[in-house]
């Protein structure tokens, strides 16, 4: 058995009724709050295990596709959540990730802050949603998220860039250039490097999702919205992936039990795009993710294995078949929690609207007119950030 099984068995069996179910259990209900069903522990079987290597490996059987196709369809039915396994990038990497995060996080604020993200606090102008976002500068449905991090995307097109500065709410906004640390020294090389393997695995795992929804074979075109099995792949084939590098400290308000939660260390949302493959530190009990019945599930780290989960573009295409699950962060504890989500996303330009066999599936409506991501993109953006001095919003 490798050392992955032999961490994967383990977690397994530590899911299924062992010690760390006490541990991830919140007795106390947060009513009050607007998501106010209880916390539970992971039941019995928690979420699915998908292993992806069928669709990274070019010689695997048909069989072993449909059989992993089928374990995604039933994820993203029931949860939009699951752990991926068979990715290929060495647990040795994933460490490197995480450790290098830790270094950064513990710099001194001053050092952090020479790639601090350019617009923060609301100068004009400005391409401020690259580089580091300092605590409590991030917002999500109106409170301050407890979270430093620092945001990458992908490098936009030099010939494409619009001159001027854009005015506020502008495309120009994600036009900047990513900002590297200088400390740790390595930190920018090991980093290009994952982005290079994880967007393999996203673009096998997009693929995966198109045979999940049994789309037919492939029609041999370009063509961006020709809806078989490939249609995820071409419209992902420049995707405008985004890397946030997220450090937590511990939360300091404690919770009085029956009354709401009023701090997060990152607030309900769902993702924007196509999936997110996240990586944590082992930290238990953080991330949570809410079910169909409005209970929040602890979606603990598997050693080795990414946590996924869909974003809103695939519930768009599915028209709701798959949901883009709502999830939130909550640490407390006595240590920094770090996390490396890799969101995997459409091209900036890609038109997303509802595929026809997804429409017939559900209610025979679609749920959406269909319009870029980058236009649902810069929505988000713009209302992620809190801005001390801007009052032109
Ligand atoms: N690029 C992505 N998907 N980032 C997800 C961050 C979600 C929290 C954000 N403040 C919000 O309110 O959306
Ligand atoms: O840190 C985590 O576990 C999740 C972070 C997250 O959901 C996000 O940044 O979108
Ligand atoms: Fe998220």
């Amino acid at each position: 058995m490798s050392d992955m099984e032999a961490a994967l068995n383990a977690a397994r069996t530590r899911q299924i009724g062992g010690d760390n179910l006490g541990s991830s259990l919140n007795p106390t209900p947060d009513s009050g709050s607007r998501y106010d069903k209880p916390i539970v522990a992971a039941q019995e079987d928690g979420l699915p295990i998908i292993d992806i290597s069928a669709f990274l490996d070019p010689s695997s059987s048909q069989e072993a596709r449909q059989t992993t196709a089928k374990a995604i369809n039933a994820a993203c039915v029931n949860y939009g959540f699951f752990y991926l396994t068979g990715h290929g990038i060495p647990v040795s990497k994933l460490d490197e990730i995480v450790s290098l995060a830790r270094d950064f996080f513990s710099l001194q604020l001053e050092e952090k802050n020479k790639i601090k993200r350019f617009d923060a606090g609301g100068p004009e102008g400005g391409d401020g949603a690259r580089g580091y976002q300092g605590l409590g500068e991030n917002v999500t449905g109106g409170l301050q998220d407890m979270q430093e991090a620092i945001d990458w995307y992908r490098d936009w097109d030099e010939d494409k860039k619009e001159a001027g500065d854009g005015g506020p709410c502008s495309v120009k906004t994600l036009q900047g250039s990513n900002l590297w640390p200088e400390k740790p020294a390595e930190l920018k090389e090991v980093y290009l490097d994952y982005i290079e393997r994880v967007k393999k695995v996203g673009e096998a795992l997009v693929h995966a999702m198109g045979v999940a929804l049994d789309l037919g074979p492939p029609a041999r075109t370009t063509e961006q919205n020709t809806e078989d099995e490939e249609v995820f792949v071409r419209n992902c084939d420049t995707s405008f992936w985004v890397m946030r590098m997220i450090g937590y400290p511990p939360l300091t308000n404690p919770h009085t039990p029956g009354t709401g939660i009023d701090q997060f260390s990152c607030g309900a949302h769902t993702d924007y795009g196509c999936v997110t493959l996240l990586l944590t530190d082992p930290t238990p009990g953080a991330l949570q993710v809410q079910l169909k019945d409005g209970t929040w599930l602890n979606a603990d780290p598997i050693p080795g294995a990414f946590v996924v989960n869909i974003g809103d573009m695939i519930e768009r295409w599915t028209n709701g078949l798959w949901k883009s699950t709502m999830h939130r962060v909550i640490h407390r504890g006595n240590k920094s929690r770090i996390s490396v989500p890799f969101f995997y996303e459409p091209n900036f330009d890609a038109v997303v609207k509802p595929l026809k066999k997804c429409v017939e599936e559900t209610s025979g409506k679609p749920i959406h007119e269909g319009s870029t991501y980058g236009d649902h993109l810069l929505t988000k953006v713009f209302s992620n950030f809190y801005y001390s001095k801007r009052t032109d919003w």
